[in-house]
């Protein structure tokens, strides 16, 4: 059997080397011939799989892709030639949720003010969506939900529309697939007029898809409105992001805000579960056994951190600006935003670290943001 499989998604080998060769590629230029006597492809969001791609693979048995997102895959092609495809649905959410949650932080100690007390709009409540408002909700903040379709299908949460949520929203935070068709496209969701109504001084942060705001318009209102502060880690038209966007936005990087550790190893292990159960075979590998221990230092805390000391816990994990500085210089070269990612030292999550409470209470919220924890 032939696997041809993206060389940047981890635990290949150990999870699929007993089913035969094992080709990687570089998943941006994938072509026709490379695939053409595959059995099997994996690959990650930056591959088209269409059937310019896969018209010649007459061998193909399953197809998967180790995201959430799924723009990027003909799915009515593939159910056309009756080849299966499965996706890793939340398999990077919990580190969508923390990266945003960090870049609020970030964005609080810049402007010298205070996460806590505002109002942060979720656009789309799946997997990254209520990630995010998991750890904003276990630190205190306020959250506005927008999502109609999760509405329509009965979700007992309180959902407003998007137009209460950007009246309402000092910041908002997008989590959305990208779609065209249906009854709510997010294409250019937010186009020129929606990002006019933002609020003064909203932050803005996109961690979905690039192309749910229009870039171009995003640039012009950014020229009229200073007070809008933005985090973008998806840009228009990756991997080229408009050039002249980058020095407008404070916290920017290239598309890793799901590259944590845990978060990639996952979504190769579903592609693992699914291809199985395609195969009929045994699923038997275990994907704690994968991943490398947490780390066993643990570190005390004597009483709840304030927002700073929150910072700094969380920068112990992962350091926003490192990647925003690295990013900045790495545009210079044009293959830069893909190098950066192919070359990403994945961060853990926040459950790698056990925090230990040894002065009092009141710090439960910090194993609800996602810590370990010994006597929280
Ligand atoms: N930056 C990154 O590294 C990553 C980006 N993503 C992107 O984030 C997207 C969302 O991921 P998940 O939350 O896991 O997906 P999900 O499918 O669990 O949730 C998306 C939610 O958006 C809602 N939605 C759809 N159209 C909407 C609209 N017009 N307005 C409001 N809500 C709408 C859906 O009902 C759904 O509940 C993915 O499709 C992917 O494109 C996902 C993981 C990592
Ligand atoms: O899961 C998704 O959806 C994503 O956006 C991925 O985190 C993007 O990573 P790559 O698949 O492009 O490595």
């Amino acid at each position: 059997m032939k696997l041809v499989v993206d060389e940047n998604m981890p635990y290949v080998q150990p999870l699929f080397a007993e089913l035969g060769e094992i080709v990687a590629v570089d998943g941006r230029h994938l072509d026709a011939a490379t695939v053409a006597d595959a059995d099997v492809l994996l690959v990650r969001s930056v591959t088209k799989v269409n059937e310019t791609l896969l018209a010649g693979a007459h061998k193909l048995k399953f197809v998967g892709s180790a995201t959430i997102g799924t723009d990027h895959v003909d799915k009515a092609y593939l159910a056309s030639r009756n080849i299966p495809f499965s996706n890793a649905p939340g398999c990077n959410a919990t580190a969508v949720g923390e990266y945003a949650f960090i870049a609020m932080l970030e964005l609080a100690n810049r402007f010298d003010t205070q996460l806590k007390g505002k109002t942060v709009g979720i656009v789309g409540a799946g997997n990254t969506g209520s990630a995010l408002a998991r750890c904003l909700e276990a630190y205190g903040i306020n959250t506005l939900l927008c999502d109609p379709l999760l509405a329509k299908a009965g979700d007992s949460r309180r959902f407003v529309s998007l137009d209460e949520l950007v009246a309402g929203a000092d910041i908002v935070s997008l989590h959305v697939p990208l779609t065209r068709d249906g009854e709510h496209p997010t294409w250019y969701l937010f186009d020129e007029q929606r990002l006019e109504t933002l609020k003064p001084g909203c932050w803005l942060l996109n961690c979905c898809r690039g192309e749910v705001i229009d870039n171009r318009a995003l640039i012009r209102v950014k020229a009229k409105r200073p007070d809008i502060k933005l985090v973008l880690d998806v840009w228009q038209g990756e991997p080229n992001p408009m050039l002249e966007l980058v020095p407008l936005v404070e916290f920017a990087t290239p598309h890793i805000a799901g590259y944590s550790l845990e978060g990639k190893a996952r979504g190769t292990f579903m592609l693992y579960q699914a291809l199985m159960a395609i195969l009929n075979r045994p699923a038997d590998k275990s994907l704690v056994a994968l991943l490398p221990e947490r780390w066993n230092s643990r570190l005390d805390i004597s009483s709840s951190p304030d927002e700073k000391a929150l910072l700094s816990l969380c920068r112990f994990i992962y350091d926003l600006r490192d990647d925003d500085e690295k990013f900045r210089k790495m545009l210079k070269n044009p293959t830069g935003f893909d190098d950066m990612r192919k070359n990403h030292r994945h961060r853990r999550e926040f459950s790698a670290l056990t925090l230990s409470n040894v002065g009092g209470s009141g710090v439960d919220w910090l194993s609800h943001l996602g810590f370990s924890g010994v006597g929280l």
